[in-house]
């Protein structure tokens, strides 16, 4: 224990850049990155056919070493990489020989989601995001009680825009209903198989609803937001406050009945599920309409008294009818060398493998990071650079 393995000091050199971070020789597949009391060195293992990725933190202050648990995804190609903290609570990798859109990740050392991973799982944790460039509009978080019409308000925004919106797919362990398809309406999923996927880190929410699980899973989120929509969650209350306290900014939306009367009407009209079933999903309606109404917790209230109205004033709040915005705007492409000066990173990449060896400079604006473990870190700003000012960080690649 305390004693650093051989590779620790002899096979890793200081960046030639800044010194701050680490990069690679050709062969090397390691680097150490300081932040604080600790040294997290990141490295590749397995095989060029099988390459993966392990880290393992050096606490200088008490000697030791130990091996924490790795959650998020992890990056798929691994052919080398270089490091450089960029906070105190991530580190920048730049993964080599990948496609641009696959290079640049993150380790989190001691975000939010670390540090509440860290006392959900009573161990060390680290966590891997993908960055990528650009922003996302802010997903949409759809919540009321059962049978007050969410899933059809949903379904006729869906079907009025279907290149603009994606429905996050939920895993549940309730039972399909007759017109249920698996990965449509639902993940639908055993208890024992969805509670190890929460154990792993792998849900951004999850509640016991009316008696069965609920999840909304990371990955249902991202696939909405990398085919470039905009994603709708139909999650319950508890689902939507733990949403407002992760990374993931949304816009909070509550739908009202009209009455009780009417939405007990509504379920029993559905006939979807059974007398003891219905009167479960009544009694929670209570709770869940005193909390929706009066937590602070929801941007808009929303009553569905008649179905077109009520879509139409769903319209208005997203933008869709032309009037107030609510969405946020795509990210600024251009850089602004006279702000933020500390959250640029330089990266120096050569093509040694061409015809002729050359090598480019760009600049990296890490300043409006967004989201980040356990879904992708937004908001990156690549520009191509001419020079390195002095004093900022910049690692090879
Ligand atoms: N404005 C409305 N007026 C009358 N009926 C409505 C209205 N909106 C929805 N409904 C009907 O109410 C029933 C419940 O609607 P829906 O299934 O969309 O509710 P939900 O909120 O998604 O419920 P759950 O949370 O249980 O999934 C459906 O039969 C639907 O056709
Ligand atoms: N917290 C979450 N709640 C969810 C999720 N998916 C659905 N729901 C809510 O569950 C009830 C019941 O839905 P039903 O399809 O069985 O009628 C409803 O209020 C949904 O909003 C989820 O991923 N997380």
């Amino acid at each position: 224990m305390g004693e650093a393995p051989a590779f620790f000091v002899d096979d890793l050199h200081k960046s030639a850049i800044n010194g701050n971070g680490t990069d690679l020789k050709p062969k090397d597949s390691k680097t150490s990155t300081d932040i604080g009391e600790r040294t997290y060195v990141i490295g590749g293992m397995g095989d060029r056919s099988t390459p993966s990725i392990c880290v393992r933190v050096f606490d200088r202050s008490t000697g030791e070493w130990f091996n924490p648990a790795v959650l998020g995804t992890v990056p798929l190609s691994w052919a080398g990489h270089s490091a450089v903290a960029v906070s105190e609570d991530r580190i920048l990798i730049i993964t080599k020989d990948s496609i641009p859109d696959d290079c640049i990740w993150f380790l989190e050392v001691d975000t939010q989601f670390v540090r509440d991973q860290k006392q959900n799982l009573g161990t060390e944790v680290v966590a891997w995001s993908k960055g990528v460039v650009g922003n996302i509009e802010k997903p949409i978080v759809i919540s009321g009680p059962s049978g007050v019409g969410k899933g059809t308000l949903i379904s006729k925004l869906m079907s009025e825009f279907p290149s603009m919106f994606g429905f996050s797919v939920s895993h549940t362990t309730r039972a399909p209903r007759e017109k249920e398809t698996n990965g449509v309406h639902y993940h639908f999923t055993e208890r024992s198989v969805m509670e190890k996927a929460i154990k792993e880190g792998m849900f951004l929410e999850f509640a016991s609803v009316h008696g069965n699980l609920y999840g909304t899973s990371i990955e249902a989120v991202e696939v909405v937001a990398d085919a470039g929509k905009r994603c709708i969650l139909d999650i319950d209350v508890q689902g939507a406050r733990s949403v407002r306290a992760s990374s993931l900014e949304a816009i909070f939306i509550f739908i009202c009945p009209p009455s009780f009367e009417e939405l007990k009407k509504r379920l029993y009209a559905r006939a979807t599920e059974t007398e003891e079933q219905i009167q479960k999903r009544l009694r929670n309606a209570r709770t869940e309409l005193e909390q929706g109404q009066s937590s602070g917790l929801f941007d808009h209230l929303l009553v569905n008294d008649d179905l077109e109205m009520c879509y139409k004033r769903l319209k208005n709040i997203l933008d869709l009818n032309g009037n107030t915005t609510t969405t946020n705007k795509k990210a600024q492409k251009t850089v602004n060398f006279s702000k933020h000066r500390e959250n640029k990173v330089f990266i120096s990449c050569g093509n040694a493998g061409m015809e002729e060896a050359s090598t480019s400079l760009y600049v990296l604006d890490v300043s409006s990071l967004k989201g980040g473990a356990p879904g992708r870190t937004r908001g990156l700003n690549i520009s191509a650079a001419d020079h390195i000012p002095n004093g900022y960080n910049g690692i090879a690649h």
